[in-house]
């Protein structure tokens, strides 16, 4: 018990908003398209720049098509907007919750414009991906960076100066809600299976020099899911009273077929069970946050009918989407993103941004993570989460010690 003459270090001054230094958050997603005439476009998009084959273009717009050539990931968005609004307002939290996407519209650009002419200059930005990789938050840094350029531009200013602050909350893949979320998930779906089965968890595929890239600012992206799928395991064990056997799989690699991509991939995985004897699946896609393209084509159009023709018996457990712990958990992340910024700007940098946290007691504000990783980084290290280790990609970053590497 500390003293009660000790200082108040309270990360939580009650004189402040909770939110406090930030004017708005920005639910920061990768965008999808609205319809049919929007597939190739938004495909262009997502790789310019990137070595994707054409036949793999070819074949994800397929994807599109072949639900009407709208993504579900949109509507997933406004849904998720809703809940953080409605949980703010629940907690009398005043903040408002804009929406930009990296590929398609509204855009990052549009939607900081937007927060700016309402009076906005410190933004918290929500990023939708819960793990650390260039895919999953350099990448939206980058395109954080452009953005803010742009409105800069927009406003008066020169080129490289601008109009609004940003942070970014922590990559959250093992804070307590995003994780209580996916073990409620994975114990439904075992209830509706009804039946002994292996749990695979899924995740993205990434290029292997990504992965490599992945380690600057702490454990690596597949290191990452794996320590979220050991919680996840054993919780769902405890709720049903016997272990459960668990694996991680990868989906929806792109890329040429000569350059290494994480493994296994689903389908093969499911093949190797099948030949092992197992004869049912649970599947959580704990790597996505809500039912995207990736989840509706790639795993219950694709995996699923794998699982059929071998026989197997699969259900897949639901995403987080807008389940109650998750966006609980979504705004604990936000006054903790708050109370770090108020306290960096009273007692100086804070430790996050210094190479090794390793030590909960040393922290000025409480970080909840469950698993056997520390919290992840509020600030990223320089040079965090390149394409590929040692390649500096040349393109600054918005959220990092050093932008510009
Ligand atoms: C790690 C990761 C996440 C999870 C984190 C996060 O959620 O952000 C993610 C999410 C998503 N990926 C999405 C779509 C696409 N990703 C592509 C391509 C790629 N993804 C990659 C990685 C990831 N991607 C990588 C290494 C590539 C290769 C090219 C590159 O380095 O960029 C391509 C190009 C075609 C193809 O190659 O498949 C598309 C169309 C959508 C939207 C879905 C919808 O519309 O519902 C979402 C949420
Ligand atoms: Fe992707």
């Amino acid at each position: 018990m500390a003293p009660d003459t000790a200082v108040s270090t309270s990360p939580f001054p009650t004189d402040l908003s909770p939110v406090a230094p930030y004017d708005a958050l920005l639910l920061f997603s990768f965008g999808g398209p609205d319809g049919p005439d929007d597939v190739l476009p938004f495909l262009r998009n997502v790789t310019a720049g990137k070595n994707i084959p054409d036949e793999r273009l070819a074949v994800v717009a397929e994807h599109y098509h072949h639900f009407g050539g709208a993504s579900p990931i949109n509507g997933q968005n406004l849904a998720l907007q809703k809940a953080l609004v409605d949980e703010l307002a629940r907690r009398g939290i005043e903040l408002p919750v804009v929406w930009g996407n990296r590929n398609w519209e509204p855009y990052t650009r549009d939607a900081l414009s937007a927060a700016y002419a309402d009076g906005a200059r410190r933004v918290l930005a929500l990023v939708t991906s819960a793990y650390s990789s260039y895919s999953g938050c350099r990448q939206y840094r980058e395109n954080l960076w452009a953005s803010l350029d742009e409105l800069g531009v927009d406003v008066g200013l020169g080129q490289g100066e601008h109009p609004v602050a940003v942070d970014k909350v922590r990559s959250y893949f093992n804070h307590p809600g995003f994780v209580q979320a996916n073990v409620d998930a994975v114990t439904e779906a075992f209830e509706s299976i009804g039946r002994d089965a292996r749990l695979v968890f899924v995740t993205h595929s990434i290029p292997d020099t990504m992965e490599e890239a992945s380690a600057v600012s702490g454990a690596t992206y597949s290191a990452q899911h794996l320590d979220v799928a050991a919680t996840v395991a054993a919780a769902v064990g405890e709720r049903l009273g016997r272990p459960v056997t668990w694996d991680l799989a990868y989906c929806s690699r792109s890329g040429p077929p000569s350059q290494p991509w994480l493994e296994p991939d689903v389908n093969d995985h499911l093949t190797a069970l099948a030949a092992d004897g197992v004869q049912a699946v649970v599947l959580s896609p704990i790597g996505f946050i809500s039912d995207h393209m990736e989840v509706a084509f790639d795993l219950d159009t694709e995996a699923l009918e794998t699982a059929a023709e071998l026989g197997l018996v699969a259900v897949r457990a639901d995403t987080v989407g807008t389940r109650e712990p998750f966006v609980r958990g979504l705004v604990d992340l936000v006054l903790e993103r708050a109370a770090l910024a108020r306290d960096a700007e009273a007692n100086g940098p804070h430790p996050v941004t210094a190479d090794v946290v390793a030590d909960a007691a040393a922290r000025r504000v409480p970080e909840a993570a469950v698993g056997d990783l520390p919290p992840y980084r509020s600030v990223c290290r320089p040079g965090c989460c390149q394409m590929r280790a040692g390649t500096p990609t040349g393109i600054p970053a918005a959220c990092s010690t050093d932008p510009w590497s």
